[in-house]
């Protein structure tokens, strides 16, 4: 009998999360049946979504919810063999047993030198997120002026890649020096520290004094209402996420966008990564071509030992991390 370890949501979020609202308890695995893999994870990821997805899918005592690189370390399925990686959507554990039909086999030209973690982020979902946000709702052109912020995390750093490898002039935001810096590094033609100018707009229209085509926004909130009298005539705003307002406990009410949402015609769509999940080979592909070719870099945040999990998932909502936030077991 396997032992395996999990994390379970103890208490509801109220704001910020907190150590005490998760528990680690331990479950007594069964002996496989056919057709069934036994898996242990190697790489968790810490994502923004578990925040609001918390309150929406789960109750207390359920296992966070999460996916992971794991192992396969015994098989009764042929489909499966042992030794082989994939990428599972089984939560917050150590170990797990799975029939194989919620497994995604790293693709079969993964680089041995690549770190397979990289499965959760740049050449993850995050990676695909800013695929298809860029190709498919910013439908970002050559020449164009693009606008990200939590440029330096596990997506908006893959959008300024992209957007310039697409030809655009790139302008990114975070919330430290060593994030600005490592943004001017991977290539942003622009890139400030939203926490300390003294005016996000002064900031925003420095960086692009003709303004913006594309907003990629995944922040929400104030930033997004000063952002948008920022757009170019006819920009496109892709709304992916909100992490501004994940842990408050009294939703913002923002100002309203409508006057310079009309005025400039503006296009503003909101979308989830799994719009595109049947053409999720494509953008892995492309994603690790470009990342073997040197043309979009990576940086992960790892945090060692699967007891701090809860840390490391707070730690990401509160802007610890640089580049995507895993946890190595
Ligand atoms: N629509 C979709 O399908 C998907 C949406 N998303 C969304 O994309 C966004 C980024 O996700 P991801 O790249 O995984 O996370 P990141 O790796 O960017 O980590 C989160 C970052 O958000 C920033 N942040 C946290 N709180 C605030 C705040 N109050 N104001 C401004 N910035 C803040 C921090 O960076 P900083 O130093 O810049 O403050 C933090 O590092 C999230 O909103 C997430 O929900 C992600 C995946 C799929
Ligand atoms: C305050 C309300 C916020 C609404 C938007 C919330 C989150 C946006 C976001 O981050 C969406 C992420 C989607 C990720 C999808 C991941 C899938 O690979 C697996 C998700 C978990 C599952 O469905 O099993």
């Amino acid at each position: 009998m396997v032992t395996a370890k999990v994390w379970v949501l103890k208490k509801h979020f109220e704001g910020f999360p907190k150590p005490s609202d998760f528990d680690l308890k331990k479950i007594e695995l069964p002996n496989l049946k056919d057709g069934e893999l036994l898996l242990e994870s190697v790489f968790l990821s810490v994502d923004p979504y578990m925040r609001p997805y918390s309150r929406r899918d789960m109750k207390e005592g359920d296992i966070m919810i999460g996916t992971q690189v794991a192992r396969i370390v015994e098989s009764k399925n042929p489909a499966f063999t042992v030794g082989a990686f994939v990428v599972a959507r089984s939560g917050w554990r150590t170990h797990f047993i799975s029939d194989g039909k919620d497994l995604q086999l790293l693709p079969s030209n993964w680089p041995e030198s690549l770190p397979k973690s990289l499965a959760l982020g740049t050449v993850g979902m995050p990676g695909l997120t800013a695929y298809f946000g860029l190709l498919e709702v910013c439908k970002m052109k050559p020449g164009e002026t693009v606008l990200v912020n939590a440029a330096a995390g596990a997506v908006g750093s893959v959008v300024g890649q992209l957007a310039k490898i697409g030809g655009c002039k790139v302008v990114g935001c975070a919330g430290s020096g060593e994030k600005v810096a490592y943004l001017k590094k991977i290539g942003f033609d622009e890139a400030f520290n939203y926490k300390t100018v003294t005016s996000l707009d002064e900031a925003l229209r420095k960086a692009s004094p003709d303004g913006y085509d594309c907003f990629f926004d995944n922040v929400g909130g104030e930033f997004a209402s000063i952002a948008i009298n920022h757009m170019k005539k006819y920009g496109r705003i892709a709304v992916c996420g909100a992490i501004s307002q994940y842990n408050d406990s009294v939703p913002q009410q923002g100002p309203y966008v409508q006057v310079p949402m009309i005025f400039k015609e503006l296009q503003m769509e909101g979308f989830i990564v799994t719009r595109w999940s049947n053409r999720r080979e494509e953008g892995l592909n492309a994603l690790l071509k470009w990342v073997v070719e040197g043309k979009v870099k990576y940086h992960e945040q790892v945090t060692e030992g699967f007891e701090n999990m809860p840390m490391a998932f707070i730690g990401m909502l509160k802007g610890e991390n640089l580049g995507k936030a895993i946890v190595k077991v």
